[in-house]
């Protein structure tokens, strides 16, 4: 009887100090488990006399109730605790605003060659396409740059092997083109792409630019075609007081060859520091195609006639939004992008 009343008595001391959940359930067990000390009482108690018998199972009984009584009361409170930490940590705040979602934009470039492709295809051209890793013929023999050609040489282009190069301009997809179509006309195409050129890198020029050329092959193209072509192209593209002024020039795809300005559209003309006060702005090269080029193409000059542009899309998306730095189309900075919304 007097160890039942020292085992309860030590039981409710070291529950008294319990500090965690861990404890409590080692405490249980030690006191009320299998191998605990009022187990071995119950299972001793065959060998008490008749009236003895009920008495410690009485007390055995007791002292087991107010040990479990105190264990299910510290239980409930760390069930209590438990339960009130992860209230506390999902609670959500409904009082909070909702996160705004980031809204994407089309880039600048993309804009413009959207827009470009939209004004030709609104002409009936179609949009053609090739690879920009190029062999040295399509990119330049067959544009009339034989061997020799300074424009050739290493320091403007990126050679991969001496046949193989990136691309300098998206001619070589019309030189193709006109490969697949093998004499069958009309041809009306431009061809948008991304070029690769060695020279400087700097605010206005980058190694890898973006390119929208154009080609038109059938009978009797004449260069009063290329001239309406253009001045239909820049009414749209910069509005319809828009005037265009052709200079010559040279290329060796082209004969004759034309360097093409509109009248600026920042200042209409008169004068300003985007145009530097000449109120032109050069902003495409075009021409006659050259007969050599027909015939490598395999178009018989006699029979047909085209005419050719092209247009670098970055120096026309910096003229329309202002922009100052060419490299601010690579960068990838969100300030710059987004303000294209
Ligand atoms: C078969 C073929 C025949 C002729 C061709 O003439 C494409 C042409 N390009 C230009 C021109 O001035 N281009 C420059 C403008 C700015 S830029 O992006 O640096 C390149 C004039 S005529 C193309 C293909």
């Amino acid at each position: 009887k007097e160890r039942l009343e020292a085992l309860k008595l030590e039981a409710l001391q070291e529950l008294s100090g319990v500090q965690s959940q861990q404890e409590l359930n080692d405490l249980r067990i030690k006191y009320l488990g299998k191998k605990g000390p009022l187990t071995e009482v119950l299972r001793g108690m065959g060998a008490l006399s008749a009236e003895e018998r009920p008495v410690i199972g009485q007390v055995a009984n007791d002292v087991r109730a107010a040990i479990e009584a105190v264990i299910e009361e510290k239980q409930a409170g760390y069930q209590q605790q438990e339960t009130e930490n992860r209230l506390r940590a999902e609670m959500i705040d409904v009082t909070l605003p909702g996160r705004p979602s980031q809204q994407g934009a089309v880039h600048p470039l993309s804009k413009v060659i959207q827009e470009i492709e939209d004004i030709f295809i609104g002409m009936g051209y179609t949009v053609a396409e090739g690879p920009e890793v190029e062999q040295d013929y399509y990119n330049f023999e067959a544009l009339n740059l034989p061997k020799d050609h300074p424009a050739r040489d290493m320091q403007d282009s990126f050679y991969i092997t001496d046949e193989i190069l990136m691309r300098t301009q998206t001619s070589p997809v019309q030189v193709r083109t006109m490969e697949k179509r093998q004499g069958e006309v009309p041809i009306k195409i431009i061809c948008p792409g991304k070029v690769y050129r060695r020279d400087d890198d700097d605010a206005t020029h980058s190694h890898m630019f973006t390119q929208i050329e154009g080609l038109v092959i059938d009978r009797n193209v004449r260069m009063s075609d290329l001239k309406g072509t253009l001045l239909q192209f820049v009414q749209e593209m910069y509005g319809k007081e828009t005037r265009i002024r052709l200079r010559p020039s040279f290329f060796p795809f082209t004969e004759p060859s034309v360097e093409v300005d509109v009248s600026c559209a920042m200042c209409g003309g008169v004068g300003c520091r985007t145009c530097k006060q000449t109120g032109w702005l050069e902003i495409l090269g075009a021409g006659m195609v050259h007969p050599r080029v027909l015939e490598m193409g395999g178009y018989d000059p006699k029979e047909y006639t085209g005419f050719a542009f092209g247009m670098g899309v970055e120096r026309i998306a910096m003229l329309k939004y202002g922009i100052e730095d060419i490299r601010h189309f690579y960068t990838n900075d969100l300030r710059f992008l987004k303000q294209f919304l």
